[in-house]
């Protein structure tokens, strides 16, 4: 569903954030994506759904590339930023509806969705109010269930689960593995090592710009736990880097 194919991003003030990055997440399969801060994980997150430009290799989506067929990649991809800009002027109902309108949900499928996620989410009360009154919490929420109302084929979340109550948290996963076992495929960078050991299929871990580890959790993080191999690969990588 998402291949990343040599892909290296230098910005324009000349640092290399990304180098030559591969990466392979399959239809119905949850990928975590992790490192330390600067690493490199928001710039490919961005890359890939479409919001920051690249000169080297190439992201595809469905098939489709972000470079040369953005709107069909991105007519299948939902992205959720860490922090969600929204339209503070409209009510959450009017961004829902916008969201919908926007990608053609079909009127039963949206009023459907949106009922169930917002109740769940327990924001259905608030959709009546204007976003500019909303908690951190409750904008994480509306663009959580914007991205879910579309069903994309894929989802892409930046450090989906900061700043979620854990009620909302526990409700996201459970959502997740829905969105994958329907065929979807999902994508996000995350700190939180125990909750990609438990969710993820799959793990890439990022240190300045390389992947230098990825595979299936079980195989990435064998009789260990994710935090001593993260600490343990991150650990090797200076020494080598040093000798
Ligand atoms: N607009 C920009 N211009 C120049 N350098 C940038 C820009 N955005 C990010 N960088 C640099 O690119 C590198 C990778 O940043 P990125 O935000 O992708 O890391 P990250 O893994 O998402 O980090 P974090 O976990 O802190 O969110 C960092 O060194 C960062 O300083």
């Amino acid at each position: 569903m998402l291949e990343i194919r040599h892909f290296s991003k230098t910005y324009s003030g000349g640092k290399r954030a990304v180098d030559d990055l591969n990466l392979t997440v399959e239809a119905g399969s949850i990928y975590g994506f992790i490192g330390h801060n600067g690493a490199g994980k928001t710039t490919t997150l961005r890359s890939a759904a479409g919001i920051l430009g690249f000169e080297e290799g190439d992201i595809l989506i469905d098939g489709h590339s972000v470079k040369g067929e953005p709107v069909a990649a991105k007519q299948v991809t939902a992205f959720i930023p860490d922090n969600p800009d929204l339209y503070d002027f409209l009510t959450g109902i009017g961004y829902l509806t916008f969201i919908a309108d926007l990608y053609g949900i079909p009127k039963e499928q949206r009023q459907t969705l949106i009922a169930k996620y917002g109740d769940a989410f327990e924001l259905t009360g608030a959709l009546g109010s204007p976003v500019a009154g909303y908690s951190h919490g409750m904008k994480q929420k509306l663009a959580l269930i914007s991205a879910l109302i579309r069903q994309p084929k894929l989802l892409i979340l930046d450090e989906p689960f900061v700043g979620l109550d854990p009620l909302a948290s526990h409700l996201l996963k459970g959502y997740l593995h829905e969105l994958c076992q329907a065929g979807s495929a999902v994508f996000f960078s995350t700190h939180v090592l125990e909750v990609a050991q438990k969710l993820c299929d799959h793990i890439a871990i990022i240190k300045d710009g390389r992947l230098i580890e990825s595979g299936r959790t079980a195989d990435v993080v064998g009789n260990s736990s994710l935090e001593d191999v993260f600490l343990e690969l991150a650990q090797q990588d200076g020494e080598n880097g040093e000798a």
